[in-house]
């Protein structure tokens, strides 16, 4: 689909509870509450999700990723509620356009596959390459648009290969079904701060070069800062503020939102220039 008017995602009002514990102590949680935007197909972007832990933003991620299905609301991809995608030849259509990284490269790649095997298995499944040749070319072309080639990781176990390294191959994995929205759930909080930039101006780069759109979900305001378009700020399942992210961050208005502000960012972000990155102590977490 495309067309000015045509929306690459319509998430409305979109809520997701939990139950936990057991009969007698049964707890309501509201991961998500009511959340609502449009990506349009025509200008693409990068809309960033932010909030501290457990603010519901890999849950909304998930539910992007049609891995889990609304409490309330709905989601559709170019017109198509995600409810409907059941048959296998559907959901491998709705994959092949949204694609997802996650979060921990390491835990992307299988430690005993050699790396290049993900990008054959992906050409194989989402593309019309079929033979060694046409396979090979298919990852070789993904490979370069990450600054990468076949040749530099061919016959490489990931334990050969840095974090930066590894998270550029699963975003040339995630590439090769030229897929027109990715949803990247924490990308570079696992990865070397020296390597986060190049990480995060790849993002643009695809947004600017590729048309793909880019859900940056993130706690990191300072690489949002650096390369969101619009950005919707989370704070326990609600979005307590959204907009042009510059104009959101320069000015937020929200509580929540200067106190994000506040806690991470020093008074002034250059503007264009290396993002100021915060490190905080994160535990591996995956799907
Ligand atoms: N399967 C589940 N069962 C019960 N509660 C859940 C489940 N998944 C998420 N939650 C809860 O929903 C809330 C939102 O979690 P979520 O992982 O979406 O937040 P987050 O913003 O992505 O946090 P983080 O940055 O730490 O990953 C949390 O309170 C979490 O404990």
């Amino acid at each position: 689909m495309s067309g000015a008017d045509t929306a690459l995602l319509d998430v409305r009002g979109v809520s997701r509870s939990f139950w936990t514990g057991g009969l007698l102590s049964r707890r309501r949680i509201d991961a998500v509450k009511d959340v609502s935007f449009t990506l349009t197909d025509a200008r693409p972007e990068i809309f960033t999700i932010i909030g501290e832990s457990g603010s519901g933003k890999s849950t909304l991620a998930r539910m992007i990723l049609n891995g889990m299905t609304p409490t309330g609301g709905s989601i559709a991809f170019g017109g198509e509620d995600l409810t409907t995608i059941r048959k296998t030849r559907d959901r491998m259509r709705f994959m092949s356009r949204v694609q997802p990284i996650f979060q921990n490269p390491f835990e992307s790649f299988n430690p005993l596959s050699k790396v290049d095997r993900y990008l054959t298995m992906t050409a194989r499944n989402f593309t019309d390459a079929r033979s060694q040749a046409e396979t090979d070319a298919a990852s070789d072309r993904a490979l370069r648009k990450v600054g990468l080639s076949l040749a530099e990781v061919k016959d490489r176990f990931p334990h050969e290969l840095s974090g930066g390294q590894l998270q550029r191959i699963a975003i040339a994995r995630a590439l090769i079904p030229g897929p027109r929205l990715i949803v990247a759930d924490e990308p570079v909080s696992m990865v070397d701060a020296s390597l986060r930039v190049a990480i995060v101006n790849l993002f643009k780069d695809l947004r600017d070069e590729l048309k793909v759109s880019i859900i940056y979900i993130t706690h990191d305001l300072a690489t949002a800062y650096y390369i969101s378009d619009r950005i919707i700020i989370m704070q326990k399942g609600e979005v307590v503020e959204s907009g042009d992210a510059r104009a959101v961050l320069d000015n937020p208005q929200h509580p929540y939102s200067i106190l994000l502000k506040n806690s991470v960012l020093s008074p002034d972000v250059p503007d264009d220039d290396e993002p100021q990155t915060i490190e905080r102590d994160r535990a591996a977490r995956s799907y």
